[in-house]
């Protein structure tokens, strides 16, 4: 039996602007992601790719091109398709977005709203939290978490929910490189024991060898 891709992309082009002000930012780009696979994504800035990211997370609607995740092409799909898929994907950004009023556990819980039926949310939290190594930090708020620990518990929000996909944008760029070394093995692991894809975002040169594969984006193209 083949395995389907996570993600597989074919002649995707996107811009922005209208008419004589339209520029061209993502550029026939052809990508395929196999599950299991951590993938990381470098390039100069404004070469694209937030953008190609953030249409690879059905957070913006895809132009031209067929874009497939989870096996569900989003090219031409419904907003209520959209929010599907990004309830199937995990994200990490380089703010971690927690918010200051719930505690490490609350926020963890977050994207487990989206299944109501789901029981036990607040054992399912502690027990992610602990996995990050934070089992003694799950009363904590925000505010008395160090950068590092905030952004564990961001992955724990990210992984909550068993994602088969986890997309992260510069998730160690507000980290030192102790910090910044132990979040990106966190995901490693968490990658390996739970076999979900990894799609980084990433200008830090210390966690390059991370990934199964690298690949660099230039003025809106791919070049593996
Ligand atoms: N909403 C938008 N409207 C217009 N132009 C945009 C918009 N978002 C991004 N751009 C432009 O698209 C290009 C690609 O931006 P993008 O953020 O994808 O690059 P990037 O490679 O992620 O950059 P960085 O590494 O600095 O985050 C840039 O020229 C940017 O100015």
């Amino acid at each position: 039996m083949s395995v389907l891709p996570t993600i597989q992309i074919q002649n995707l082009n996107h811009s922005f602007g209208k008419g004589n002000l339209e520029k061209p930012v993502l550029v026939d780009i052809n990508l395929e992601i196999y599950p299991g696979e951590i993938i990381i994504l470098t390039g100069p800035s404004g070469s694209g790719k937030t953008t190609l990211l953030t249409l690879i997370g059905a957070l913006r609607s895809t132009q031209s091109g067929s874009l497939k995740i989870l096996d569900r092409e989003l090219h031409g799909a419904s907003s209520k398709q959209l929010v599907k898929t990004r309830s199937q994907i995990g994200f990490i950004f380089q703010s971690h977005n927690l918010l200051k009023s719930l505690t490490a556990w609350e926020n963890v819980t977050m994207p487990l709203k989206l299944q109501p039926q789901m029981k036990n949310r607040k054992a399912l939290a502690i027990e992610i939290l602990n996995l990050v190594g934070l089992g003694d930090r799950t009363h904590y708020y925000p505010d008395n978490l160090s950068g590092g620990q905030k952004q564990r518990v961001a992955i724990a929000r990210a992984l909550v929910a068993n994602p088969q996909l986890i997309l992260a944008d510069e998730p160690t760029a507000a980290l030192d490189s102790h910090s910044g070394r132990e979040v990106v093995q966190i995901m490693q692991n968490l990658a390996k024991e739970r076999g979900c894809t990894i799609l980084m975002v990433t200008h830090d040169n210390r966690i390059l060898d991370v990934a199964n594969r690298i690949i660099h984006m230039e003025d809106g193209c791919l070049i593996s």
